[in-house]
């Protein structure tokens, strides 16, 4: 069983039956019986497109441990939103998903062509996918000092350039209540020829000495002042470098499959552990050999709780390579 509501869903899936020479049965928007018999992996072109303001990002996250177990290279033109809600923004997922998963040995490349937004998406990104022989497993438990705390804050289409920069404002006087010691920049853009539609929101990353990186993010909606929208960024900001973690509560979920299928031991710090997360590793269990244990971490002299998931990865292996 597996819920399929939304166009993105359905996109991916399809993606993905196309990226594995699959069979795709039970698929359409609303079904909640689909199943999937996968052949053999197919490099070269793909396309998807969600025909709405549905993910990039997310059409990325289901097609890309495809690809990496391809025989050659692979070229994903995903079609649809780039900054779009319950999803990681493309910033997102160039600045922070990308830098962690490089160091199992994920590697591909993004041309952004266009962005896009909810409602009438129409945004373009060309991924390339190098594939590899296997992953490696990663340790993450050291979190470090913040060192760097950055981020944009966008209009497109009508939107006037003063929300970006109320947002900026708002999300950095939030950060500043909290973190004294570092500049912080979140730039004010408006975005001009490679966007379609109107739009606005911010992403704010922080990285740490360790490698660790973050984001909160938030988009602009009707009726909602522009600096809650920063507002909203920055609390979520700070809500996840407060714990101990190092990573997020999205990179959580978003790094369990590289963690299962790595050749060896990983182990990943992260705050509270997120139902997605629970989710993501239940479904890796069942599809591969990889084992993950989750355990609690209290720190005396702190009130701080961390969690450790650690996993024996299923050691996956591209035969094409
Ligand atoms: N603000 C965000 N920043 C980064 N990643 C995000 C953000 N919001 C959601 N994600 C990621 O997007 C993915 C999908 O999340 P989400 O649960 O919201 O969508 P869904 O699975 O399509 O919906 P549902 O949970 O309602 O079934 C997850 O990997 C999640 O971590």
């Amino acid at each position: 069983m597996f819920p399929v509501f939304r166009p993105q869903h359905l996109s991916g899936l399809q993606l993905v039956s196309d990226l594995c020479s699959g069979s795709l049965q039970g698929a359409a928007i609303g079904s909640t019986d689909v199943s999937l018999s996968p052949g053999k992996i197919r490099a070269g072109n793909h396309t998807a497109d969600t025909q709405t303001a549905g993910s990039v990002c997310l059409l990325l996250q289901v097609a890309l441990p495809c690809a990496l177990f391809a025989d050659s290279s692979s070229q994903l033109c995903l079609k649809g939103g780039t900054n779009a809600e319950m999803a990681p923004q493309i910033d997102y997922t160039l600045k922070v998903f990308k830098p962690v998963v490089e160091k199992f040995g994920v590697s591909f490349d993004c041309d952004l062509r266009m962005r896009g937004y909810y409602p009438k998406g129409g945004g373009e990104v060309l991924v390339t996918v190098t594939p590899v022989k296997e992953l490696q497993p990663v340790t993450m438990t050291e979190r470090g000092n913040i060192t760097k705390i950055y981020g944009r804050a966008f209009v497109a289409g009508v939107l006037p350039y003063k929300l970006a920069k109320d947002m900026s404002t708002a999300a950095v006087r939030t950060i500043r209540r909290e973190i004294k010691e570092l500049y912080i920049n979140i730039q004010a853009l408006q975005e001009k020829e490679m966007a379609c539609g109107s739009g606005n929101g911010i992403i704010i990353i922080a990285e740490s000495s360790t490698g660790c990186v973050f984001a909160g993010s938030a988009l602009g909606k009707k009726g909602v002042y522009a600096d809650k929208v920063g507002i909203e960024a920055a609390e979520m900001l700070l809500r996840n470098i407060r714990h101990n973690g190092c990573v997020d509560e999205f990179l959580q979920d978003q790094v369990i499959i590289y963690m299962a299928l790595a050749k060896g031991r990983s182990r990943i710090r992260t705050g509270a552990v997120t139902l997605h997360t629970q989710t993501a590793i239940h479904v890796a269990e069942q599809l591969t050999q990889a084992k993950f244990t989750i355990t609690k971490c209290e720190d005396e002299l702190s009130s701080n709780v961390t969690f450790i998931i650690e996993c024996e990865g299923s050691g996956a292996t591209n035969t094409h390579l």
